[in-house]
């Protein structure tokens, strides 16, 4: 799986590696040379300081010319290096976020039900783009630490094969060291990912529009700055903790390592006389000493830093491993026949963590061109049928047909064309009328004619007339020249998508929540027109708006316990009598 995805992402950037490549070998090659020149340059020096000459000090200038050349290279190399990693990071970026947010907006919804649904999502999402890089670099960076090292080994060796075997020894401490902080780096975040959501989610309280007048009306800041604050204070400590510690094990090591490299640098300066070396001699020996123990440290922190990306990488394969509706059901159907009938089978469903049943045993049978209303008290499961019926929620027992297919194995592409909805809580685009209607059939989108006459419909057309940019004017306050509608009018807006869908299933929730008696009468009286041809599935707490309702549902703790025609329930004299006589009464 972790293969796959490297591949996918190795494919992508290819060409910015192959540059990498030419980098990590001309830095690779390059400490050795400098160290050679450096060599020269100062036993060149020495002599010509002792002898004096001019061809010692012509030699002197190239190898100072060349060094000076070697570094303004380095430069230019590190240079290009920034803008291709750049270039990198912003293509890997742009394939994380497409495959996170493609994932996130095809899984079944039932997903979002679950509160570590979004640890997962926000740890999937965290610095994953610059774990890929890192990940796809750091082979290339090992060969590069690989190839210094055979150059300089054959320095220090020539030296003495104590030395070498020093900086093997001084690096395995800090591999071990960072390998287990890796892992408690990750354990770690872990167990606070559910906090920085707490956190996250306090401050877009504090931060957002949805709260804001709340947050005055009941004067809420300081109460919710307070549970911020603590939160925050909680989480930086638990950090900080953590910090402190791996920084001070870390600090102490290098201590450690900083003592032992000084005394075998003191070592050499006893041996240096014994062995003949001159002072160059002598400073490119300390320095590939030192270099071999900076590169031997470098490969133990690159292997815990990779070490550390696979674990953290797992989180991002498994969020984009989380099955789709189109991988749960091999035999999906991409095309079914108009829906002229919807039939429910013994539908029952549980929330995920709930013991109980939200739908127990629901049956009944719908045909094209009926007007159906849904009825019953707060929590009654009204939402959740629909849903089910819907095809947002699969996971139910029992069988919902449409027509003679079973509704779980219509993929959700096919299922768009079949079905449409208005939730109560429908979505505010802050984008264009147009826009705004249009998602209803969004491949309709330059229908203008159609959007005009949905609007009408809906009773939407006789503001969005008035504005001055008619059907182009953007909505909301997200944005420059936005326009803010009232709750009604959105609801209009809202509605002119269900106008402007073909679907042959619509449900509407809740539709007259927020219009005026005027807007609603209109309402019921372009409900007929929606119905024809289709089947419209009204939820409403407003039994007037049921007289004309086909069938009506009435449900009651996940279960459909009257069913008829208006004219029929009354005469039943159930559950729906008394609640209709109820609502009645408060127009007496
Ligand atoms: N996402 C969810 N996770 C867990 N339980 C849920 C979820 N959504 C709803 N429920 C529970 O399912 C039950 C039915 O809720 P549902 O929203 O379907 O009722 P409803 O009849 O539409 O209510 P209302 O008239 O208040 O809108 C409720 O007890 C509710 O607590």
């Amino acid at each position: 799986m972790f293969t796959k995805y490297m591949i996918f992402f190795w494919k992508d950037i290819k060409r910015e590696l192959f540059f990498l490549i030419v980098v990590r070998l001309l830095n690779s090659i390059s400490p050795v040379i400098q160290l050679i020149i450096t060599k020269n340059l100062i036993d060149s020096l020495s002599i010509y300081f002792q002898t004096g000459g001019k061809e010692r000090l012509h030699e002197s200038f190239l190898y100072l010319f060349i060094q000076s050349s070697i570094l303004i290279s380095n430069n230019l190399i590190s240079m290009f290096e920034r803008i291709n990693n750049s270039k990198m990071q912003i293509k890997i970026n742009y394939n994380v976020e497409e495959k996170i947010i493609k994932k996130s907006s095809n899984i079944p919804l039932y997903n979002y039900d679950r509160g570590n649904f979004y640890d997962q999502l926000l740890r999937a999402s965290s610095g994953q783009s610059q774990r890929v890089v890192e990940i796809l670099n750091g082979p290339m960076l090992f060969v590069q630490y690989l190839i210094t090292l055979m150059t300089l080994v054959g320095i220090l060796l020539k030296f003495h094969y104590f030395t070498l075997i020093t900086c093997l020894i001084l690096s395995i401490p800090p591999l071990m060291l960072n390998l287990y902080l890796s892992k408690a780096r990750y354990k770690l975040v872990k167990e606070l990912t559910p906090l920085s959501r707490k956190v996250n989610y306090l401050l877009n309280i504090l931060k957002s529009k949805e709260y804001a007048k709340e947050i005055r009306i009941f004067q809420l800041q300081d109460y919710f700055i307070e549970r911020w604050r603590k939160n925050f204070q909680i989480s930086s400590k638990i950090q900080l903790t953590f910090d402190y510690k791996s920084s001070l094990t870390q600090n102490l090591l290098n201590c450690i390592c900083v003592v032992v490299i000084a005394l075998n640098l003191a070592l050499f300066v006893f041996i240096g006389p014994e062995q003949k070396l001159s002072i160059g001699e002598y400073l490119t020996i300390s320095q590939a000493f030192i270099t071999v123990q900076g590169i031997l440290l470098s490969i133990a922190l690159s292997i815990s830093g990779s070490y550390e990306n696979f674990i953290q990488l797992s989180d991002l394969i498994e969020f984009l491993e989380i099955p789709e509706d189109k991988d749960t059901n091999e035999e999906s159907v991409d095309t079914i026949p108009i829906v002229r009938k919807l039939s429910v089978n013994n539908l029952s469903y549980s929330y995920e963590g709930n013991s109980q049943f939200t739908l127990k045993n629901i049956s009944f049978c719908l045909e094209r061109g009926q007007r159906v209303a849904i009825v019953g008290k707060n929590g009654a499961g009204k939402s959740t049928l629909v849903k089910c019926l819907l095809g947002l929620y699969k996971n139910y027992s029992g069988t919902i047909l449409y027509g003679a297919t079973d509704l779980k194995t219509i993929s959700q592409k096919a299922l768009h064309k079949h079905v449409s909805a208005i939730f109560q809580d429908f979505s505010k685009y802050n984008f264009s009328i147009i826009e705004n209607i249009a998602v209803g059939e969004i491949s309709k989108i330059e229908d203008l004619q159609q959007i005009k006459s949905a609007a009408k419909k809906s009773g939407a057309s006789d503001f969005i007339e008035k504005l001055p940019m008619g059907y182009s004017t953007g909505l909301g306050s997200m944005f420059d020249k936005g326009v803010e509608l009232s709750g009604g009018q959105w609801q209009k807006v809202a509605l002119s998508r269900a106008y402007f869908s073909e679907a042959e299933i619509i449900v509407l929730d809740e539709p007259a929540a927020s219009l005026d008696p005027y807007a609603e009468a209109d309402l019921y009286q372009n409900f007929s027109d929606l119905s024809e041809d289709r089947i419209t599935i009204m939820i409403s707490h407003r039994l007037n708006s049921c007289v004309n309702a086909d069938v009506i549902l009435v449900m009651d703790n996940g279960m459909i316990i009257e069913q008829g025609s208006h004219d029929e329930l009354i005469r039943l004299k159930g559950i729906y009598t008394e609640m209709y006589s109820l609502q009645s009464k408060n127009f007496n």
